[in-house]
């Protein structure tokens, strides 16, 4: 006894200790056999995270001494007065053995210390009780501030133990007056959480059936899943009498059961006991003790560190399968990879059926794809033909139908259009040209969007050619190349005749002027609605409604040549018929003398103004012989402005020209109308003919005639240079993951073998062992281990439980 135990020599710990178990001894072998697996496969692969222990119990109920033990290593501060003042969070950390160095040893490292190793274990101690004082003060002030410590070694697991304050009632030192509430809450907010396994410490030497611990524990975890129960001071129970009722769970049961210790006394820590001659002693303890002999299975750290592993395993059994997929779902990327780098192609005859089964594959997949029977067609956007349809119907029909057949020139413009095609003359009617003039230069206007519609279609088929390119295609960068090359000229030659065609359709509609058509407005409809407006203009009306009207109402109307219905059309009070002369519908006699510029002595189609046909009826009288004008030759008193070299109109109209241009207007919509139809209907026609079908029908004949040849074939086949190596490494990668799920079998047949917690009862979601039913009464069982069940391969794969991974 009071050897001490050097931290550096790793035989002295425990867990090297044949005759004793620490945390997670068991399962280092099964983890780094897994980490073996996983190694070659490089960093994607996740780790398995196991499940967090946390020691709870009252003031010095001898929590540190459990998770020491469990450790295998003295480093934690105990003591009869209270020691643990804030939350230590432990960090076990698995480092790997390196080859061929003598670098094994284990050291500490502080969070609030980075970079500072701690090779000498009892200086970690008085750096948790610096730390411990730094925050919570020296007068045992309690922080819930944690410590975090991490040990690096090749004898751990990676785990994390939390070592946390004991439960106290009454307040000392610098405790606060509500310094029980205060702890409980710290500790429940580790212990709530469904991946910690919770040791729930009980002193024997009170009374175990008040246990703080356990009530703690109860209400963290009410199906007793994830509790074990430790009571510890067994050997300095009262005399005569002993814990044996409550290790058998007769007092409390609890699922998981109870585990009874005896830790180094204050005495045996003051002589410098090593965990080594604890365990030593705690043996030989149980071992003569008459009541707790035959209870060796609920006696001892070893039975307490055995029953954690036996959870640690289950947990990693829990989680095999999900490695399992993770390996299948690698291995099925590997075989997907390896297929895109296909097989050495040597003969001739091999090379030309490769070669045409991927211009085959590509023309169908081109089709499918135009067609929508794409394999992988999306769900979350439109592709492929559809795109094409959207094209054509949102895009270009939809544009075509906001353009506003009068855009592009104001009324004025109209006026002067009206007033150049009469010439010098004023007219008798509104002429033809100005609206064959506006009506073609609007017509021109649809050129563009028809051949930009065609240009996003041809886009559209680069595109999906790209798509297309099957993964096979990948691997040979010169038949990918050609492929495009002669889809892209194949496409471009499928262009032009659709060009061509666009540009005739819209040629063919400027060239004629078909003012016959059935659905264009007829002339004296025109004129009718224009006064109609010019009415309701007057009286505050909106046009807009009479003219949606007009538009709907005359699109069957039997239109008449706008010049002869012009002539008999009504206006301003005048009945006009072509080749008679204006009548006025009163009697007004004509007025005289003051005719202006604009008079003709012929009324015009529009002529309402009196002042246009007033001196009509004086020059009509006159015969040739006689002279135009009695002309009285006087000194010239008047002198004229010379017209200005750019004659333009003033904008300001009289009633008469506002209706002209109205009418115009009219005309103009109805036409354009019309023609709008017609193209919205041919170009998408023009384009599916020209382009599209034409490019399904014709692209493999175009393939095969372009790159079909055999003395192109070496070329065509030509693989990247590095396809080669990357064929050589998918294969290797793949061998490994077929070893690895072997590897993986062996360790989950294992597993199961060793364990001994029935499938049935583990929670699918923790790892950890589970209540059945909701309905059996928590902490239930008698203290029946665990371990009464060994569940074969089959049943526990029959089970396919979920994994919890982080
Ligand atoms: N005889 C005997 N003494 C024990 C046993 N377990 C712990 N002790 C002693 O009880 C005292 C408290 O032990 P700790 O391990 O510090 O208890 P703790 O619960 O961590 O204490 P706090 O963290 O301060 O709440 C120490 O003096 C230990 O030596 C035991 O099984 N038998």
């Amino acid at each position: 006894m009071g050897e001490q135990v050097n931290p550096f020599d790793e035989a002295s710990s425990v867990a090297d200790n044949p005759k004793t178990a620490s945390i997670g001894s068991s399962v280092i072998p099964i983890v780094n056999r897994l980490q073996d697996i996983f190694a070659p496969l490089g960093g994607s692969f996740p780790k398995i995270n196991l499940p967090q222990v946390a020691v709870i119990g009252s003031q010095s109920s001898g929590k540190s001494s459990v998770l020491e033990a469990l450790v295998g290593r003295d480093f934690l501060p105990r003591g009869s007065d209270i020691c643990t003042r804030r939350p230590l969070v432990l960090q076990l950390e698995h480092r790997p053995r390196r080859p061929n160095t003598d670098d094994d040893r284990e050291w500490g490292e502080f969070l609030h210390l980075p970079e500072k190793r701690f090779y000498d274990f009892s200086a970690i101690r008085r750096e948790i009780q610096a730390e411990t004082e730094r925050e919570a003060g020296t007068n045992k002030g309690v922080s819930d501030k944690q410590i975090r410590l991490k040990i690096s070694s090749p004898n751990v697991l990676n785990i994390t133990l939390v070592d946390l304050p004991g439960m106290t009632k009454v307040p000392v030192g610098d405790q606060p007056s509500d310094i029980e509430a205060r702890i409980r809450t710290m500790i429940m907010s580790y212990i709530k959480h469904e991946t910690c396994v919770i040791l729930a410490v009980s002193p024997a030497n009170s009374d175990l059936a008040t246990s703080d611990a356990l009530q703690m524990a109860r209400a963290a975890d009410p199906a007793g899943s994830r509790t074990i129960g430790v009571i510890t001071k067994l050997d300095i129970m009262d005399r005569g009498t002993d814990a044996r009722n409550f290790l058998l769970g007769r007092v409390i049961p609890l699922r998981l059961g109870y585990i009874g210790v005896v830790n180094r006394s204050q005495e045996d820590i003051n002589q410098d006991w090593s965990i080594v001659e604890a365990l030593n002693y705690e043996e030989n303890f149980f071992h003569n003790h008459p009541v707790y002999h035959g209870l060796s299975d609920q006696c001892g750290i070893p039975q307490l560190a055995n029953k954690l592993n036996k959870i640690l395993e289950q947990h990693i059994r829990t989680v095999l399968p999900r490695l399992k997929a993770e390996l299948n779902s690698q291995m099925v990327a590997v075989v997907k990879e390896i297929r895109t780098y296909g097989e050495d192609i040597e003969s001739k005859a091999e090379q030309g059926a490769v070669l045409l089964n991927i211009l085959t594959r590509f023309c169908k997949a081109f089709s499918h794809m135009l067609d929508g029977r794409s394999r992988e067609m999306s769900t979350t956007e439109l592709s492929g033909g559809a795109r094409i349809h959207y094209i054509f119907e949102s895009i270009f029909v939809k544009s075509l139908e906001e353009v506003d057949p009068c855009d592009g020139f104001t009324d004025k413009d109209i006026q002067t259009a009206i007033e150049n095609a009469t010439g010098p003359k004023d007219a008798l009617f509104v002429p033809d040209e100005p609206f064959e003039v506006l009506i073609r230069r609007q017509i021109a206007r649809l050129l563009d969007p028809s051949l930009q519609c065609l240009r996003f279609v041809y886009e559209e088929l680069i595109k999906m050619s790209r798509a297309c390119e099957a993964t096979e295609m990948q691997r040979f960068p010169v038949l990918r190349r050609s492929v495009d090359e002669v889809m892209g000229k194949f496409l471009c030659d499928g262009v032009k005749p659709a060009e061509r065609m666009i540009a005739n359709i819209v040629e063919m509609e400027m060239d004629y002027i078909n003012t016959s058509h059935p659905n264009f407005l007829s002339g004296s409809k025109a004129v009718e609605l224009a006064m109609q407006h010019l009415k309701s203009t007057k009286m505050g009306t909106n046009f807009g409604e009479s003219r949606n009207y007009v538009e709907k109402s005359t699109m069957t109307e039997r239109g008449l040549k706008s010049r002869a219905i012009l002539a008999k059309s009504v206006a301003n009070g005048y009945v006009l018929d072509q080749g008679s002369r204006p009548q006025l519908n009163n009697d007004k006699p004509p007025s005289s003398g003051n005719s202006t510029g604009r008079t003709s002595g012929i009324s015009s189609l529009f002529g309402g103004s009196e002042s246009r046909i007033s001196s009509g009826g004086s020059s009509s009288s006159k015969s040739f012989g006689e002279p135009m004008h009695d002309v009285v030759h006087l000194p010239t008193t008047v002198q004229l402005r010379e017209p200005p070299a750019l004659l333009r109109l003033s904008g300001v109209h009289t009633e008469q020209q506002e209706l002209e241009i109205i009418v115009i207007k009219l005309l103009l919509r109805s036409y354009y109308d019309i023609v709008r139809k017609k193209i919205q209907d041919f170009v998408p026609k023009a384009i599916m003919h020209f382009l599209v079908n034409h490019t399904k029908r014709n692209l493999l004949s175009t393939f095969i005639q372009k790159l079909y040849r055999e003395n192109l074939f070496e070329e065509m086949l030509h693989v990247q240079d590095d396809t080669v190596v990357k064929r050589k490494r998918t294969r290797e990668m793949f061998q490994v993951l077929q070893q690895a799920v072997q590897t993986l079998e062996e360790v989950d047949s294992e597993v199961t073998s060793r364990s001994s917690i029935s499938s049935s009862s583990i929670d699918t979601a923790t790892g950890l062992p589970k209540i059945q039913g909701l309905s059996s009464p928590i902490y239930t069982t008698s203290n029946s281990d665990i371990s009464s069940h060994t569940p074969s391969l089959n049943s526990f794969k029959s089970h396919r439980l979920l994994h919890s991974w982080e």
